[in-house]
Parts: C-alpha cells; sequence; structure tokens
C-alpha cells in the first residue's frame, strides 16, 4: 500500500499525540484524527503552529507539522532564503512556539510577520527573473545577451538558426565568451541548460579559424584537433549528433568512437578525416595505444559530465589520456568541464587539467531547475509496482488524443530493470530497458524505441541518467532512489529540459533514510514542497550522524576549492570574486535558497 505524505502527515501526527514523540516513521495506518480531518493537503502542510501553547514543551505539539513549515522551525523570526534548519520540531526556532508564558501573543505576531515574509519572498521570487551567476577568476570576458553578439563565424551562426535557437541560455552567455576568449574553464549549470552548445560553439569556431594548421600527413594515424570525452556510449553519440549539427557546412568533421560497437565501422569513419573527436575514455585509450589516434595537435579538450566519469572508475583513463599519452599539456591547449553537479573530488581533478581557469556556476552548483516539479512519496518496497502502476492510469488519463508521454523509470540494478519492464509489459503497458548488460546494439533499439513513443514507457538504470536530451519526457519516476543526491539531479533532469516544464515522482522508503537529508535541502532550493514527513526524517537522520556524502560541500555555495588554504593554487587568479547576483542584493552563489528565472532565461 503506498502512504501519500498527507496520510504519513496524520499518521504521525496522530503517533506524536500518543507517545508525544516527533518521531517521523509514516505507517500504514489510515487512522486521521479529528482534528485533521476534512483538510486538504497543503492546508496540512503548511498548517500555522498549533493554536494553544504547550508549556515546558519546546517541541512543536501534535496538530502540526512536526517540522514547523518546511522552512524549518516554527519560530523563525526572519525570512531565510538561505538555508533553513531542518531542527526537530520548533527547536530551530529560537525559542519556539511553547515553551514560555506569554508565548501565544508572541506567537500570532510572528504568524503574520511569517506570512508577510512569505508573501514578499514569493513576490521577489516573481519579479527575480534573472538568473544567478557565480564566475571566479580574473579578467574574465563579460557575459552576452544575444547569439549576434559572439563571433561565431556565419556558418555556425546559421546552424543556430536552423536549431532555432533564438537567444543563448545563461550557461552560453556566459561560457561562450570565455572560451572564444581562449580561458579554460569550469562550468557548472543545471540540467538541460544547453552546456552541450556551449562549449560545441567555441571549439567549432576556434577549429574553423585553425583550419590552415598543418597536420601530419601519412600512415593510418588521425591527428584530432578536439576531443571530447563523455562517460557513457549514448552521451557521446548524442554529443556527436549534436556537434555534427552545429558543424554543419562548416567543413569542420565530427567522429564518434565509443566500447562495444565494432571498431572496424569507426575505424573507416576516422580515416576519412576528424576534427573534433568525441569519444568514451576506454575506446579512445584503446586507439591511441594502437596509434590510430594521435593527441598530438589537440587544441581543445572538453571533459562532459567529468563527475560521472569519476565516478564510474574512469579517472586512471582520464589520467593516461589527458597525463600520459601524446596531448600538449595544461596550458597549451584550452580545456573546459562542463556539469551540472560538481563534487569536491572533480574539483581537484580539474586543477590538474586546468589553467588559469574561471569557474562559473549557473544557479546554484549540483542545484535541480524549478521547472521540475518534485514530488517524493512513501511507499513501501512491496508495494511500488502497484503505486507505479496507479501513477501510469493516472497519466493515461490526463493523455489528450490517446498521445502517450514519455515515462522514465530509474531502477537500482540491472536485474530490477528486466523484471520491471517485463511486468509492465505483461501488464499492458508498453515498455522497454536500457542498462549495462544489455548489447550496445539493444540499448540504441530501447532508445529509439522510447524516443519514438513506440515503448512510451523506458525502464532505466543509471546508465541513462546523465546528459541524455530526450524531448517530451513528461515524467521521471525514482523507483529505487539512487543513494547520492547528485545522481538524483541527474535522473531528474531528463525531464524539464530546454524551458520546459517536467515532473519527477519518487518513491522513499526506510532503504533510502541517507537521502532525506539531501533530498529535502535540494526540494527546498528549488521550491518544492517538502512533505513534513521527509522532513523529520531530515532531521532524524542529521541528529544522528547520518549524512549522504554530497550533503555537505560544493553544493551550497557553489565554492571554488581554489579558495580552500590546503588547495590554493589557483589563488592568483582571484580577482572577480562573486561577480554577479543580478542586482536584487541577494548574494551570488548563495541564490537565495531557490534559483528563480530558467524560464526567463529561455525567453
Ligand atoms: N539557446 C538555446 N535555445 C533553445 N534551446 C536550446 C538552446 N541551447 C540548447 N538548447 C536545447 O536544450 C536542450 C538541452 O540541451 P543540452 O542537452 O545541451 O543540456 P545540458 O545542459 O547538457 O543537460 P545535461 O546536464 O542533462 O547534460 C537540447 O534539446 C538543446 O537543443
Amino acid at each position: 500500500m503506498r502512504t501519500s505524505w498527507a496520510d504519513s502527515v496524520a499518521d504521525s501526527a496522530s503517533e506524536n499525540a500518543a507517545s508525544g514523540l516527533s518521531g517521523p516513521r509514516p505507517t500504514r495506518a489510515t487512522y486521521i484524527p479529528p482534528h485533521l480531518r476534512n483538510r486538504p493537503p497543503s492546508s496540512d502542510f503548511l498548517a500555522p503552529p498549533p493554536a494553544a501553547p504547550s508549556l515546558g514543551n519546546d517541541r512543536v505539539g501534535y496538530g502540526g507539522p512536526a517540522g514547523g513549515s518546511r522552512r524549518g522551525g516554527g519560530g523563525a523570526s526572519k525570512p531565510d532564503f538561505g538555508h533553513l534548519g531542518y531542527g526537530s520540531g520548533g527547536r530551530g526556532g529560537g525559542g519556539g512556539w511553547n515553551n514560555r508564558i506569554g508565548g501565544w501573543e508572541r506567537g500570532r505576531e510572528r504568524e503574520s510577520r511569517l506570512l508577510k515574509y512569505k508573501r514578499i519572498q514569493e513576490l521577489t521570487l516573481m519579479r527575480m527573473r534573472i538568473f544567478l551567476w557565480r564566475r571566479v577568476g580574473r579578467n574574465v570576458p563579460p557575459p552576452v545577451n544575444t547569439f549576434a553578439e559572439i563571433d561565431l563565424g556565419e556558418a555556425v551562426n546559421q546552424n543556430i538558426r536552423r536549431c532555432k535557437y533564438v537567444k543563448p541560455t545563461p550557461v552560453q552567455r556566459n561560457a561562450i565568451p570565455i572560451l572564444l576568449g581562449g580561458r579554460d574553464l569550469m562550468a557548472c549549470a543545471q540540467t538541460g541548460s544547453g552546456k552541450t552548445a556551449a562549449f560545441c560553439f567555441p571549439i567549432i569556431a576556434g577549429i574553423m579559424r585553425e583550419q590552415y594548421v598543418q597536420r601530419p600527413h601519412g600512415g593510418r594515424t588521425v591527428y584530432p584537433l578536439a576531443l571530447i570525452l563523455s562517460p557513457t556510449r549514448e552521451l557521446s553519440c548524442q554529443i556527436h549528433d549534436e556537434a555534427k549539427k552545429f558543424a554543419y557546412q562548416t567543413g569542420v568533421k565530427v567522429v564518434v568512437v565509443y566500447g562495444g560497437a565494432p571498431v572496424n565501422q569507426q575505424l573507416r569513419e576516422l580515416e576519412r578525416g576528424v576534427d573534433i573527436l568525441v569519444a568514451t575514455p576506454g575506446r579512445l585509450v584503446d586507439l591511441v595505444e594502437r596509434a590510430r589516434v594521435s593527441l598530438h595537435m589537440i587544441r581543445y579538450l572538453a571533459l562532459d559530465e567529468a563527475d560521472r566519469m569519476l565516478d564510474m572508475g574512469f579517472e586512471p583513463q582520464i589520467r593516461k589520456i589527458v597525463e600520459q599519452m601524446d596531448m600538449p599539456p595544461c596550458g597549451r591547449r584550452q580545456t573546459m568541464l562542463f556539469s551540472a553537479t560538481f563534487p569536491k573530488e572533480i574539483q581537484r581533478l580539474a586543477s590538474d587539467f586546468l589553467s588559469n581557469y574561471i569557474f562559473l556556476a549557473v544557479g546554484r552548483v549540483g542545484s535541480s531547475t524549478d521547472l521540475i516539479v518534485q514530488r517524493v512519496e512513501y511507499v513501501h518496497e512491496t508495494d511500488k509496482r502497484s503505486h507505479l502502476m496507479d501513477l501510469l492510469h493516472a497519466q493515461r488519463e490526463t493523455e489528450v488524443n490517446g498521445k502517450h508521454s514519455l515515462t522514465l523509470v530509474f531502477v537500482e540494478t540491472k536485474k530490477g530493470a528486466d523484471s520491471l519492464e517485463h511486468w509492465l509489459y505483461v501488464n499492458g503497458f508498453p515498455a522497454t530497458s536500457i542498462h549495462g548488460d544489455r548489447s550496445q546494439q539493444e540499448r540504441e533499439t530501447a532508445l529509439r524505441s522510447f524516443k519514438s513513443g513506440k515503448t512510451p514507457i523506458l525502464v532505466a538504470t543509471d546508465v541513462a541518467a546523465r546528459g541524455l536530451d530526450i524531448p517530451h519526457v513528461a515524467h521521471v519516476v525514482n523507483f529505487d532512489l539512487p543513494n547520492d543526491i547528485d545522481d538524483y539531479v541527474h535522473r531528474i533532469g531528463r525531464t524539464g529540459r530546454a524551458g520546459k516544464t517536467g515532473l519527477a515522482t519518487a518513491f522513499f522508503n526506510e532503504n533510502n533514510l541517507s537521502l532525506a537529508r539531501p533530498l529535502a535541502d535540494l526540494m527546498q532550493e528549488a521550491n518544492q514542497e517538502v512533505p513534513a514527513w521527509l522532513t523529520r526524517y531530515a532531521s532524524r537522520v542529521s541528529f544522528s550522524g547520518g549524512k549522504n556524502r554530497r550533503s555537505v560541500g560544493p553544493r551550497f555555495g557553489g565554492r571554488d576549492v581554489r579558495r580552500d588554504g590546503t588547495y590554493n593554487r589557483g589563488t592568483d587568479y582571484y580577482g572577480g570574486g562573486n561577480s554577479g547576483s543580478g542586482g536584487y542584493g541577494v548574494p551570488a552563489g548563495y541564490g537565495g535558497g531557490y534559483n528563480p528565472a530558467v524560464a526567463s532565461a529561455w525567453d
């Protein structure tokens, strides 16, 4: 049986009433105490603190969500645009509502102040049609507002028009001038925000300018001028397709090589000439070792989803490619790293690969776009299938003209993917699956079938979490939540792309405790409604010392590790500091806990 957050609030409220504890454990009981009956879920969630003080108890009592509002702690006396505590009950509220005689009057005042601040915050949100960015480095080339302001060459400009890109996205506005200025760049921007074009345009424009460069002739070795590394075959193919579109009629040749596919066909492609090579690390190492590819002439090196490559254990191969083969050293090539998430490890790798680089963070590092409506529901392990079925049935009812919208369902294991695909199929939902045990051909067929809508449900493991740009994915379901919040960010990022909205539903249960805190934080940052029970799990987990490995660190504030005392090779390069808050008085890098105006970025 599934338990919606409204049920859970009711359940735990009744538990609290009985036990006096604020333990968040949702149960299967359906009993709803009288004071919560006939209340719409949203009013439960945003309910003001209890009407009467309970002396000597500094927890928020039953009758209101134990975590106060999702702003954490009923007693917050000022708007907190940053990180709001997940103190249990009202502890975080500096005295709370009910720990002193006379608190009731003050409570009412605070309540009205809170409401006022909430309104101000909503207004601010509406007005702040700006995108926060943060650029760190010296002599940072200024951003542009239109493609016309950038010298990409007429052929590329025409391709931009063919793609119907009217305006550059925020990451493109910032990254393209930086890259055209010849600077190394580490760029972090939300999923679906156009990072591929942000690194492809300058590379193509640069190669067009350098086509006169003499490359060695003869022999079977090819000498690409640019290398784009990506973690998965599918993503490499997608980057290749995009880059080819952007390079159409420019004379710049783009080739892709990846494992799991016959090498001969790829070699034939290479022999026809290559300027930009898109590759997965393993296949590239193989080709360099066979002397079929030389990296000696590389002028541009881009690492897309670099953090994922580290997660997948590619670091030795990447270091081999970048540091131990014949690639020009750091400083004699232009290097760029792009991702939506940048854990510390990758920032440290960056400092080995990049020279005098600019750190660009558009929005909050590791944040999700608020174009995605995120829902999290408490679902017991054994109820997941029937709950998924309910979601799919509900979705079918909303579909217009029998046109299926696409649903991507993430599971943790390959076996789980096969079995769920089969179960869905048997139950009348055309589904296919993609995971690491399927052959490359099967993976490609599955993706095609999903994209075309022939099988509008794709069950996937994390191989489909990164970078894939599939139009019309309306719903991402985290049937099994990942252990890492960054993986969650990338998974839900398969919807809500290119300025469109999307929906992401996650099934949460006791197996996902370590994700409670970062998930609640992330949802809050993205202006999502955080279920009260999740907030309570989050506070319980943080009190007990549990934390997701990325729940702290660069996400908050998007810190550039070069600022750490222990790691200051680049300290000299600072100068810009926090360059942009957009003039609304919100500190850059803090983003105010929300990320407004994604839509505005695309108008
Ligand atoms: N300037 C633009 N105007 C309109 N659409 C754009 C623009 N730039 C890119 N897009 C479109 O936005 C979508 C997302 O782009 P892209 O795949 O590069 O995102 P991303 O930031 O790399 O996402 P992820 O982090 O998931 O890899 C693509 O369909 C792309 O064609």
